[in-house]
This record gives C-alpha cells, sequence and structure tokens, in this order.
C-alpha cells in the first residue's frame, strides 16, 4: 500500500460560508499501479492532487504515504516527507531556462543533499528511460512541448519517490503525443513500483490507466473513462 486517502474533506473560505471541494474522498493506490482521474472542471481534481501531495491539509480525513500519515507531522517534516517519497507533475513543466536536461534532473539531488557522481547516472539513466537520453545537454527551448514535459516526469522520479502524482501531462499535446505519455507514465509506474495518480480531461486517455476515478462536485466514485 503506497498511497492511502481516507474520508478527505477539503473545504475553502466561500464568502460567508465555506465550499467544499472534497467530500469525503477515499482513494486506494496501490504500489506499481496508475489511477486516472477524470470530472468535469471545478470538480475538485486538483484538490485531491493537493491534498495527496501534501501541499494542503484537509478538514478531515487521513493522507497516507509510503505507510506514513501525513497528518500527524508538522509543516517541516512534511516538506521533508514530499521531498523524499512524492514526485509532483504540475501542468506546466516549470523547467528552469538556462539548465540541460540532464541539470534539470540534478538540481533535484542538490536540493536534497544528497549530490553524488551517482547523481550524474541516475539522471542520465531516467532521461534514458523517458527516451531522451540524446538529448542531455539540451536547454528547454531546444526541446519540443512533449519533450519538456518528458523531463517533467524524469525530474520528478529523480528522488526515487513512492507516489507519483500527475496534473493534466496531455493537456498541452497532440492525442498521439498524449497518448505516449500516458503509456509512458504507465511503463515507469510498473518498473519503479510507484503508486500513480494522474488527472486528465480525455476519457481515451483515462481508459489506458488501471483504475478510473470520477470526480463530481467533490465526491470520487469508482468508473469508467
Ligand atoms: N484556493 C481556493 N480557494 C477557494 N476555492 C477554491 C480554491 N481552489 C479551488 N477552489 C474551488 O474548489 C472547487 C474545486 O476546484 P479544483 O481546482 O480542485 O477543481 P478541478 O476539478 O481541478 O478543476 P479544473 O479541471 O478546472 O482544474 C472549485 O469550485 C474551485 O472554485
Amino acid at each position: 500500500m503506497t498511497l492511502l486517502i481516507d474520508e478527505v474533506t477539503l473545504t475553502y473560505p466561500d464568502g460567508d460560508g465555506r465550499l467544499t471541494a472534497l467530500d469525503a474522498v477515499g482513494l486506494h493506490v496501490p504500489a506499481g499501479s496508475l489511477t486516472a482521474v477524470v470530472g468535469p472542471s471545478g470538480s475538485g481534481k486538483s484538490s485531491l492532487l493537493a491534498v495527496a501531495g501534501t501541499l494542503v491539509r484537509p478538514d478531515r480525513g487521513r493522507v497516507v504515504v509510503d505507510g506514513v500519515d501525513a497528518g500527524g507531522l508538522d509543516r517541516t517534516a512534511r516538506a521533508a516527507l514530499r521531498r523524499e517519497r512524492i514526485g509532483i507533475v504540475f501542468q506546466q513543466p516549470n523547467l528552469l531556462p538556462s539548465l540541460t536536461a540532464a541539470e534539470q534532473l540534478e538540481v533535484m539531488a542538490h536540493l536534497t543533499g544528497r549530490m553524488s557522481p551517482s547523481v550524474r547516472r541516475r539522471a542520465q539513466d531516467l532521461l534514458d528511460a523517458v527516451g531522451l537520453a540524446a538529448l542531455a545537454r539540451r536547454r528547454p527551448r531546444e526541446l519540443s512541448g512533449g519533450q519538456r514535459q518528458r523531463v517533467n516526469i524524469a525530474r520528478a522520479l529523480m528522488n526515487d519517490p513512492a507516489v507519483l502524482l500527475v496534473d493534466e501531462p496531455t493537456s498541452a499535446l497532440d492525442r498521439e503525443r498524449g497518448a505516449e505519455v500516458i503509456d509512458l507514465l504507465l511503463a515507469l509506474t510498473r518498473e519503479r513500483s510507484v503508486a500513480t495518480v494522474v488527472v486528465t480531461h480525455d476519457a481515451g486517455h483515462a481508459g489506458r490507466a488501471d483504475r478510473v476515478g470520477r470526480m463530481r462536485d467533490g465526491r470520487l466514485t469508482a468508473g469508467t473513462a
């Protein structure tokens, strides 16, 4: 068991009242499996990723990452959990313009103070795993949108996370490139035994996942894409 979301409720301030973004949501993502989350705009998908990534604390319920209950941790310990056990791929590949593809990955190891000769090898192996071995020395402006997204995914895996959270990875890509990115995420999920959650608008892409969760008005139900 690697990601467990148990009866999670999240509300935001809304005028005089509160808006319920997540309503008693439950989700279990075993290691080595990929769950796609679909649902209309405003249904709570990003809120679910934010809670799963321990970026936002829920009002109620538990988020358990790799056996660690995030609710019992202070801010510093949660940041450490996030750094060490959670990979997050945001919709926009926020790559640093001046760094090469390999350096985008290596900088992750610097952040955790784990710089060593093996870091460079690991970065190269991951770029290889996402099909970019030959482009390791390119800077973001020299890469296509799909290639940048692959660097983004490789970077999220640099610290060997237990949980991988991916927000709309295909929105800027054409159908074929989008399908390739989903297949890549599936392969990496299996090879590296990560528990992966992918938010997507594309029902076709969701259909490739191991499981599909459907968000509607803050409630999550298992369903087909
Ligand atoms: N920081 C915030 N403060 C107040 N309300 C918010 C905040 N973030 C999100 N919401 C509201 O919570 C609800 C769920 O939003 P969320 O962004 O999780 O939906 P979503 O399914 O990811 O939408 P989209 O597909 O458009 O990105 C929406 O009604 C949204 O307006």
